[in-house]
């Protein structure tokens, strides 16, 4: 007999997976394998930054108190004592109508309060040593980037869980982090189903397609912070699916099968779920695409029973997965971001589900609008390499139209939220 299944919110769905969250191991690398990897602790700045009073332009450190008649009329005369470049320190004390010569990233000299830069002085050699004329009376503090004026000792700078990017890479060289301890990532096992599905390198025959979800899935899992390990593409087959996947639960931290969890006849993914005796959490959601994606637990590892349609595949990934992905790497913000745009064009066709449609963000104006992209099926590949984010439109009677203000779901996004998208009837 035909089952019939429930579906759940999107919300609930979500609610389902992250109850069982959990954060990964750590581990420590190099700072030369560290690109893309989520920090495991806090950064806290260990010193000041800079860590001296330096010089931000090549010229002169002198005294502004000495400075003070200096004129176009009258221009004051300071004798050169030092000359010091960036990574220098010169042994002298600048005294009264003395200066230093000091070049950018130098350390301020004891004595000197104010830089007056090369371009304003005009330097004339003596018999008794090297001289310089300024027409400007300084300021103390003036051309000084001060000890800790970029951040403090003990200053919080980056939050745990939080994916390295150059500029984060540049404060972890900053302070000395030559190992930094990050998040373990995931190894995900991918499993393709179908007896259509040919790899890359094959020719079309007919009947038959090419395995585009388990790769397109690796890509989503890398963008997520995670591993993949790869068992290509397996036939509808009961056995030879339940002989895999057993494998590669008891080798991964987590599963994805992607296919066959339909109620087809070849629609293995259900039975599985049932000969491993795992906990199945769901098997269909109140969206679309993706209202089959399912969703099992066995022994504390998931089983994510992905669409084999590739754009609900997609979907499915994005929203349930992903943030499982985050917070496992110590994400405070493991949830896909939204932001509000206006649509672009109608979209009529009303659904009781909410629909995510791939689309594409416009600025016009300063004004965010969005655009959706290709055939809005949950078959079609192609809108998928177009789309930067998911437009949403909450199930309902009515279509949408355009200048409809609707949410929109980030793809490609490292800044995430701390919150997911729910239904209103859920949103506080
Ligand atoms: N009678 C019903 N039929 C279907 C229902 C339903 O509720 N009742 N749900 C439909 C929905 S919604 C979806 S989505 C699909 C889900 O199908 P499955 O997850 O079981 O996936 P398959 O049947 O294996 O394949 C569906 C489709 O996707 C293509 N596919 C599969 N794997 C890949 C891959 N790795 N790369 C590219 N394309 C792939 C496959 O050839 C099929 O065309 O079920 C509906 N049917
Ligand atoms: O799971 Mo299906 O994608 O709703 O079309
Ligand atoms: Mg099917």
């Amino acid at each position: 007999m035909l089952e019939r299944r429930k579906p759940i919110w999107v919300k609930e769905a979500i609610d389902y997976v992250m109850q069982l969250k959990k954060h990964g191991d750590t581990e420590i690398v190099s700072i030369d394998d560290c690109d893309g990897r989520f920090l495991a602790e806090p950064l806290v700045a260990d010193h000041d930054v800079p860590p001296f009073d330096r010089s931000p332009y090549d010229g002169f450190a002198l005294r502004a108190i000495d400075t003070k008649k200096a004129s176009g009329k009258t221009p004051l005369t300071f004798k050169v004592i030092d000359e010091i470049g960036a990574g220098q320190v010169s042994p002298f004390e600048v005294g009264c109508m003395e200066a230093i010569r000091i070049m950018t990233g130098a350390q301020i000299p004891q004595g000197a309060d104010c830089v007056i830069m090369l371009e304003l002085t005009q330097e004339e050699q003596r018999s008794e040593g090297t001289f310089i004329a300024i027409k400007r009376s300084l300021n103390k503090g003036d051309n000084i980037s001060y000890q800790g004026e970029d951040t403090k000792k003990g200053n919080l700078l980056i939050n745990k869980g939080v994916a390295i990017n150059p500029g984060i890479k540049a404060l972890l060289a900053t302070f000395g982090y030559s190992n930094v301890k990050v998040s373990k990532r995931p190894v995900i096992g991918i499993i393709a189903t179908g007896s259509e599905l040919l790899n890359p390198d094959e020719n079309l025959v007919p009947g038959k397609i090419r395995n585009s979800n388990g790769y397109m899935i690796e890509s989503q899992i890398l963008r997520a912070g995670a591993k993949f390990k790869r068992y290509g593409s397996i036939s509808d087959n009961l056995d030879s699916l339940f002989e895999t996947i057993m494998i590669a639960l008891n080798e991964c931290d987590i599963l994805i099968t992607t296919g066959g969890v339909s109620v087809g006849d070849f629609d293995y993914l259900p039975e599985i779920y049932r000969k491993l005796g795992a906990n199945l959490l769901f098997n269909k959601i109140a969206m679309r695409p993706g209202s089959v994606t399912s969703c099992a637990e066995k022994d504390g590892k998931f089983l994510f029973g992905l669409s084999g349609n590739p754009s609900a595949c997609y979907i499915g990934f994005e929203l349930f997965v992903r943030p499982y992905i985050r917070y496992w790497l110590r994400s405070e913000q493991p949830f896909l971001r939204f932001i509000r745009g206006t649509l672009k064009k109608d979209f009529l066709k009303a659904n009781p589900f909410s629909r995510f449609v791939r689309g594409k963000i416009v600025y016009e104006n300063g004004m965010v609008f969005a655009e959706p992209v290709g055939l809005d099926k949950s078959g079609v590949v192609t809108s998928l390499a177009w789309a930067d984010c998911l437009i949403i439109l909450p199930g309902g009677t009515r279509g949408y139209k355009k200048g409809d203000q609707v949410e929109l779901l980030i793809l490609d996004d490292q800044l995430g939220c701390d919150k997911p998208w729910v239904e209103a009837k859920f949103s506080k």
